[in-house]
């Protein structure tokens, strides 16, 4: 690869929606942290990557060792997803070229496979814009009447939920970043930012279970989502790994 490859991965979010005791990445899938899977993955795919992890400053949960690229740096996460992104942007500028690549990856999301990281790469490498993973919504969907009533029924034709990770060159994700929020547009990811520029970001289908742990049932569907896939051999056991010891907080 002739520019360098940026993995940012978000990881200061508190879990809200999960209410668990400690923040959803350190919660324990398959004897393993969250974070340590999304990192394996994204380290059996690009192994010579940079990493720039987002953590909350106050993060007293996170072990070092669970990283296992040699090039990485924390970097200090901010009040919401877009702004953790915007800081690790930051924290590299005089490292990084403006054509430099960077995927950006949710550490919720531990069950991506090796394979369609390749594939996502493959394709943003060479588009002019960049990209995502995403799928095509396959539910009927519905818009309530805020009062848990059905008000209408919404096409899904054309519509695509969006995954991660995303990828763009390094110089117009930041300069993305730095001019969506005066767009007035809520930037949920990253693509979102790159659409106020008037760019259309191009949409590469991936698996479906490649889910976001959110919700408190969404930990025993990972766990269900990582054994179907070595049972497939979609994932080597290896990427799995064994179970950790957490010793920070115990
Ligand atoms: N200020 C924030 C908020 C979120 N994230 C990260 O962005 C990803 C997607 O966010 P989400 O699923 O909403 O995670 P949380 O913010 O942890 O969850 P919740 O919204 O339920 O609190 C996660 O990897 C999360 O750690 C982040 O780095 N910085
Ligand atoms: C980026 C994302 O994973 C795309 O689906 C998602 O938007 C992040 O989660 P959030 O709940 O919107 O913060």
């Amino acid at each position: 690869m002739s520019e360098r490859l940026w993995l940012v991965v978000p990881a200061a979010g508190r879990g809200r929606r999960m209410g668990a005791a400690l923040p959803k990445q350190y919660l324990m899938l398959t004897g393993r942290p969250v974070l340590t899977h999304t990192l394996a993955r994204l380290h059996a795919a690009f192994p010579e990557a940079r990493l720039c992890l987002c953590l909350d400053p106050d993060d007293h949960h996170f072990d070092p060792a669970w990283v296992p690229f040699t090039d990485w740096r924390r970097v200090n996460g901010g009040a919401e997803r877009a702004d953790s992104v915007a800081n690790a942007l930051d924290a590299i500028a005089l490292e990084a070229d403006a054509k430099d690549l960077v995927l950006v990856h949710d550490v919720a999301r531990p069950c991506v496979t090796v394979e369609d990281l390749a594939r996502l790469y493959a394709v943003i490498a060479e588009d002019p814009v960049g990209g995502l993973l995403a799928a095509p919504v396959a539910d009927t969907m519905k818009r309530d009447d805020g009062a848990g009533r059905v008000a209408a029924t919404e096409s899904r034709e054309g519509l695509w939920q969006a995954l991660t990770p995303q990828g763009f060159r390094y110089g117009l994700l930041r300069r993305a970043l730095a001019m969506a929020p005066g767009c007035g547009v809520l930037v949920t990811d990253e693509a979102s930012a790159v659409e106020t520029l008037g760019m259309a970001p191009r949409l590469v289908a991936g698996r479906r279970d490649n889910l976001k742990i959110t919700h408190p049932d969404d930990l025993a569907l990972a766990e269900r989502v990582l054994a179907a896939q070595v049972a497939s051999g979609t994932t080597p056991p290896a990427i799995i790994g064994p179970p950790v010891e957490r010793e920070r907080d115990t």
